[in-house]
């Protein structure tokens, strides 16, 4: 455990759930929430739609685009290379540099220093067995991928050689889709895949910019330099209609959100990016940070036939923000099963999703009181579980029940019904399995909380440690 990797932030179980895992967003084309006023000055949006897909999240100002505009400036990062750079990296790192200094060299490459980089692409085409990866971001924060353990595996081929349960096909009105070919059950693997590129948020290029030319050219360097077939994979995705970068384009459209260094990253897995969107989808993807890998499984048993889709958004929202964050972030429409039933239907799968929120913050409420004196009575509690865990299943949200049973679990604890607590312990533990994977701490606490409830009842085998040798 002493090589657990952990330099992003740490992700909560249950609250920072939700949309922004999935889709990339391009800051530099202006923060839509208009709140400061730097971003008055920025008229520079790369595309018609604005794909600021984590628009909630504060953005540091990027004055990388226009020097003269009155912003406060981005502090350069303390660079730690070129001490060892050239490891893991197989390619001499191309930089940008931040406004005012960037009279670049003829071919854009800047020196290696402290004080005139900003972003950077760097690559290693031998990573993983030659499947490769590029990123671009900040020196700092390369620095800290590089260490990762990822880049000590050799292993490409993480599904194995069975043949997939699914085809890629041509769905109407989606573009291409994932099908499966025979019954997939829940928690089977369908996706594991080494990601090939991570970009800074910040980096996404900006029209009007004087750095525009130099920007581009750190995008597309970034697939440039890739091997032959993770480049042929970025470009066989689909495209953005509109935007005029084709690398940006692909980008907005396909990415998966992720922190490093405490800052927003997108990243490309052209396999899993074959994914359409669903609000109540049967499968559920995460990301393994330690490795660079990104999983997805089937959250439910899927029929032969029917199309695997995962939620590109925070599943717990009406209707209406639904479509919206969908709108805005990825340009269509969503023609899921849910969003087109008639009104009664949406109408009240939108009550069941506001009693839901309602409930999460009450039982988050009361654990946060410090004295509980006016929190919930433990059975007020258990009562609010159980409705939230019937909510759940109500709303066709197989992957994101993991969070219901954990406060199931919790709440059955804390009344003192440890039976009943047991029983949900391991459902949050499967489902936060399937869920989050392995690795993740909810994982790790479910597992603890059985061990206790265990004890509790008295359910240990006597000296189990020292017999379980001794095998029937
Ligand atoms: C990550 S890609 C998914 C794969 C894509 N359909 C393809 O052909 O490669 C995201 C894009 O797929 C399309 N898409 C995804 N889900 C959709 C849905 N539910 N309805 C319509 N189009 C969808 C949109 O064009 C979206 O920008």
């Amino acid at each position: 455990r002493g090589s657990e990797v952990d330099f992003g932030a740490q992700k909560q179980f249950s609250e920072q759930r939700g949309g922004l895992r999935f889709g990339s967003s391009n800051p530099l084309s202006g923060d839509s929430n208009g709140s400061n006023s730097c971003h008055a000055h920025n008229h520079d949006r790369t595309t018609l739609l604005s794909y600021n897909h984590h628009h909630h999240h504060h953005h540091h100002h990027n004055d990388l685009t226009d020097s003269t505009q009155t912003c406060p400036k981005v502090p350069t990062d303390p660079i730690e290379w070129p001490a060892g750079f050239s490891k893991p990296w197989t390619h001499t790192p191309f930089c940008t540099r931040i406004p005012g200094t960037s009279e670049s060299s003829a071919n854009g490459t800047t020196p290696l220093s402290k004080e005139n980089s900003s972003f950077c692409v760097y690559t290693s085409a031998t990573y993983r067995s030659g499947r490769g990866i590029s990123v671009v971001t900040k020196p700092s924060i390369a620095n800290e991928i590089a260490k990762l353990p990822a880049f000590n595996r050799k292993s490409s081929n993480l599904l194995g050689n069975q043949p997939p349960p699914y085809e890629i096909k041509y769905v109407v009105g989606k573009g291409m889709g994932v099908i499966a070919n025979r019954t997939i059950f829940r928690g089977e693997r369908l996706f594991a895949h080494s990601v090939i590129a991570i970009y800074h948020n910040e980096a996404f290029l900006t029209k009007r910019s004087r750095e525009h030319g130099l920007r581009a050219k750190l995008m597309e360097r970034g697939i440039e330099q890739l091997p032959q077939d993770a480049r042929e994979r970025f470009y066989a995705m689909i495209g953005q209609p509109g935007t005029e970068n084709q690398v940006v384009g692909k980008l907005n459209v396909n990415t998966f959100g992720e922190e490093f260094g405490g800052e927003e990253h997108s990243m490309v897995v052209p396999e899993t990016a074959r994914m359409n969107h669903d609000c109540r989808p049967n499968a559920m993807y995460y990301f393994d940070r330690i490795s660079l890998v990104h999983y997805t499984q089937a959250s439910r048993t899927i029929n032969a036939g029917e199309e695997i889709t995962i939620t590109y958004i925070d599943p717990l929202q009406s209707l209406e923000e639904r479509q919206a964050a969908i709108e805005r972030s990825w340009g269509f429409s969503c023609t899921c099963s849910l969003c087109t039933s008639p009104p009664t239907i949406t109408g009240a799968s939108d009550g069941r999703i506001a009693t839901i929120n309602r409930l999460v913050d009450l039982i988050r409420g009361a654990k946060t009181r410090a004295v509980d004196k006016d929190g919930l009575k433990p059975e007020q509690e258990v009562g609010m579980v159980d409705t939230l865990v019937s909510l759940y299943e109500q709303e066709r949200l197989y992957a994101h029940i993991a969070d219901a049973y954990v406060y199931a679990a919790k709440a059955y604890k804390r009344a003192g019904r440890a039976w009943e607590a047991l029983r949900w312990a391991y459902k949050a533990e499967e489902a936060a399995l399937v869920y989050d994977g392995p690795r993740h701490g909810a994982v790790r606490r479910m597992e603890n909380l059985i061990e206790e409830l265990h004890e509790e009842l008295g359910l240990e085998v006597e000296g189990s440690v020292e017999t379980g040798t001794s095998t029937s």
